[in-house]
């Protein structure tokens, strides 16, 4: 990623909606977003895959993010935020619906940074979950994830940054009152019952 400043015109001329998709970690966000996807047909940008995306490419920046993400901290707003921005690019240039952003924002400046600089998202959506229930989903997931950061040391950690940065996030949207609240501990199915109730009032709006 270059330091140059990205021209987002063409993303502001579409005009499509943006969901933001905010939850702890092991919440689901990915789970449900995949479903979203089959059935609005959306653009699905993850920031954290995003992120792992470039660790891979092997770039110098890569390996700086490595070990954030190893420590379950957040890496820096506009790493995060300039990978979004590229990827949304891509996207509407292939003529995408709408955007789902999946693990963004996890602090509060990151949602206002991307509303002032891209445009407003319509909603965003919470995946309200236990603690207990979170470190039982992300154990089972690192049996088959192999992420460096799906382990109980660093879960703990992501758990923490959560609790510290994430969570005024979803004060903060619930305050504008644009935020759709889902307690995500059912089943799959349940959850995406509810998750389209929210989205199907909101395309509509
Ligand atoms: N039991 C149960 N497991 C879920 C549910 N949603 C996701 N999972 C599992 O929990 C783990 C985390 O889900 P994921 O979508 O990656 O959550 P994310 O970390 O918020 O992106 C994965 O192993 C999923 O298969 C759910 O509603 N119920
Ligand atoms: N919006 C973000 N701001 C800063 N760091 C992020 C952001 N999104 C992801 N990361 C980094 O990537 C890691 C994995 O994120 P993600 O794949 O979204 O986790 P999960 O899907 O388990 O919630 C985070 O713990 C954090 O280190
Ligand atoms: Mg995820």
């Amino acid at each position: 990623m270059s330091d140059k400043k990205i021209d987002l015109t063409p993303l502001k001329k579409a005009g499509v909606p943006i969901f933001f998709i905010v939850g702890g970690p092991g919440s689901g966000k990915g789970t449900q977003c995949e479903k979203i996807v089959a059935k609005y047909g959306l653009s699905h940008l993850s920031s954290g895959d995003l992120l792992r995306a470039e660790v891979k490419s092997g770039s110098s920046r890569g390996a700086e993010l490595t070990k954030i993400m190893e420590a379950g901290q957040l890496v820096p707003l506009t790493v995060v935020l300039d990978l979004i921005k590229e990827a949304m690019l891509k996207e509407v240039a292939k003529g995408s619906k709408g955007f789902l952003i999946d693990g963004y924002p996890r602090e509060v400046a990151q949602g206002d940074q991307f509303e002032a600089e891209i445009m407003p998202a319509k909603l965003a959506v919470y995946f309200e979950v236990s603690e207990d229930t979170l470190v039982k989903r992300l154990l089972k997931r690192a049996e088959t994830s192999g992420r460096a950061d799906d382990n109980m040391d660093t879960i703990k950690k992501r758990l923490k940054t959560f609790n510290e940065a994430t969570a005024p996030v979803v004060a903060h949207y619930e305050k504008k009152g644009k935020l759709a609240r889902i307690k995500a501990e059912g089943t799959v199915d349940e959850i995406f019952a509810e998750v389209v109730k929210h989205l199907d009032k909101a395309i509509k709006a």
